[in-house]
């Protein structure tokens, strides 16, 4: 039990009807989920107004309600509070509640359209292997240190945050990398934390059926570090045009780094291999396990902010050399007869791009690149002839197929994704609806050292069709049918 004075320390308030001396049990913005003694947060989503369940709030039990404007009538008994902005005053809120734990261990975000949580669960990898205790809050799962919890979000709600960051407080974490992403800012999940630092790592095509513009899209990254105070970082890729406009605003101490322009930390790639990376980083030279050009970007990252949070230069170097590839992330295997299968979460046309290009600047001409792409249902539309068109242009051959069709008909996203497909590449490609059916086929194609890229769903283990989640590993999946294809 709390009483709520306490819980709306910092927040701005407009109005109160009733006393805030009252004790309240938990936070909650799903009047589905309200039980006796809570405080209830109405919220304007996407779908639904949470304004318009607080009569439902109030008959299940709640004794307060932050809303962003008073009710016509007001029920006794239960107190009320007007703020401008309830998604920001249940973040900051969130935070009392759980003692602030932001702010007793050492949070980094990682933002950007690709590669968050590559830095951020490589950032746990070595701060683990340092020997400190670590925490992780990211789209393939959340770690207490050892402990393992399901991720459902990139970046979750503000209360499942503090909560997971409080668990951290008391498992002794020192140190905290979390995924930010820009739903997780425009929604206002992260206000009120402390970060110690944040790292922009591009700004390509996504989410622009969530945000109206690609300006809007930056702005909302932009708005992070806006955020940041001025003892945290900002680390910035500077080969990014967007990597500046982060820091414009900031009070942040501020940090660049790149391969090819002027930056704070320089990388060079000496040699990209199938079997990793050799970089050199201002001066010093460094092999990773880690494959691909958009590689290099990442482990820059990773060394500049540990060394950033302090660690000694060799042993990061050390400790580089040592990473492993993260599930879902170039994730490949060698079957018997040679064919190299990767699975990548490669969703948007430039990461597409980027794995593509990467495989095609290591492969020989002989050996040819069957692609297994799709494009998610009810996200952004725009991407999927852009997806279509880069798998065709830069594939030996493509077979299209579904990801998470979710609602929408699976044939119909085929189409859309079709439709980029320059007429001289048509013979290239083939459409499979089945997921697996498609990458039965696209094993049958296979000829010893050619190479198969399964791109889109990563570590997702799951596919979601009509709304139903059925059990689905890319990896799995094609480890099994190859095997049974070898015997
Ligand atoms: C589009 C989007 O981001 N939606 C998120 C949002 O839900 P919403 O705005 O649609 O909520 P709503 O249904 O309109 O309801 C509004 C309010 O009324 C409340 N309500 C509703 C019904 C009711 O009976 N009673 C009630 O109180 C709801 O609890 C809510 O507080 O707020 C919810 C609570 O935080 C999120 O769970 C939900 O994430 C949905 C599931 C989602 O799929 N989000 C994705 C797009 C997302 O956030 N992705 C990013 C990563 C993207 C990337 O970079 O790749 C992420 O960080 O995971
Ligand atoms: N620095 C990078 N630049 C461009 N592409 C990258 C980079 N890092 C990874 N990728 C590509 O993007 C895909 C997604 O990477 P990752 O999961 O690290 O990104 P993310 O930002 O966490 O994505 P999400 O928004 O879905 O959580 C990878 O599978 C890879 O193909
Ligand atoms: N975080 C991303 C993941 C997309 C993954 C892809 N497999 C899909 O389902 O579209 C999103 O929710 O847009
Ligand atoms: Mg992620």
């Amino acid at each position: 039990m709390m009483i709520l004075k306490d819980i709306l320390y910092k927040v701005p308030l407009l109005a109160v009807a009733g006393s805030t001396t009252v004790s309240v049990n938990n936070l909650v913005f799903d009047s589905r989920k309200v039980t006796t003694k809570d405080v209830f947060i109405a919220i304007k989503g996407t779908v639904s107004d949470g304004h318009d369940y607080i009569q439902t709030a109030i008959k299940q039990g709640c004794v307060a309600v932050i809303c962003e404007h008073m009710p016509d009538t007001l029920a006794d008994n239960v107190v009320y509070v007007e703020v401008r902005n309830t998604s920001s005053a249940l973040a900051i809120m969130a935070s009392n509640f759980y003692g602030m734990p932001s702010a007793n261990l050492k949070l980094v975000g990682v933002t950007g359209t690709n590669g968050k949580t590559t830095i951020a669960t490589l950032l746990y990898q070595l701060f683990k292997s340092a020997g400190y205790k670590v925490g992780l809050l990211s789209t393939v799962k959340i770690m207490v240190n050892d402990m393992e919890f399901k991720a459902t979000h990139t970046t979750p709600d503000s209360i499942t945050i503090n909560s997971y960051l409080k668990q951290m407080n008391d498992a002794g974490v020192e140190f905290c990398f979390m995924e930010v992403s820009s739903h997780g800012i425009h929604q206002k999940r992260t206000e009120g934390l402390h970060f110690k630092g944040g790292i922009f790592t591009n700004l390509t095509h996504d989410h622009l059926d969530y945000h109206s513009s690609f300006a809007e899209y930056r702005d909302v990254k932009k708005a992070f570090f806006d955020g940041l105070s001025k003892d945290a970082f900002a680390l910035v890729n500077v080969d990014d045009k967007n990597g500046l406009v982060m820091l414009q605003n900031s009070a942040a101490k501020k940090y660049t780094y790149a391969l090819k322009s002027y930056a704070d930390y320089k990388a060079q790639i000496l040699e990209n291999q199938f079997t990793g990376l050799l970089l050199k980083i201002n001066d010093n030279e460094v092999w990773t396990r880690l494959i691909g050009s958009f590689n290099a970007y990442n482990v820059l990252a990773i060394y500049a902010t540990a060394e950033l949070l302090g660690l000694e230069k060799v042993e990061i170097l050390r400790l580089v050399s040592d990473l492993k590839s993260v599930s879902g992330r170039f994730q490949y295997l060698i079957s018997e007869s040679k064919i190299t299968a990767i699975v990548d979460y490669a969703h948007t046309p430039d990461a597409l791009k980027n794995v593509l290009e990467t495989i095609n600047s290591i492969r020989t001409k002989n050996e040819e690149l069957i692609t297994v792409v799709g494009c998610g249902g009810d996200r952004d539309k725009t991407k999927r002839p852009k997806m279509g068109h880069i798998a065709s242009a830069l594939s030996t051959q493509v077979v299209f197929t579904s990801d998470n069709p979710r609602t929408e008909n699976p044939e119909t996203i085929l189409n859309e994704v079709e439709a980029g497909v320059e007429p001289q590449n048509f013979k290239k490609t083939v459409s499979i609806i089945n997921r697996k059916q498609a990458i039965k086929t696209a094993c049958q194609m296979a000829k010893p050292n050619d190479i198969i890229l399964i791109a889109g769903k990563g570590h997702e283990t799951y596919q979601e069709i009509h709304g139903e989640r059925f059990d689905f590993d890319d990896f799995k999946i094609v480890q099994e049918l190859l095997k049974q294809l070898e015997k």
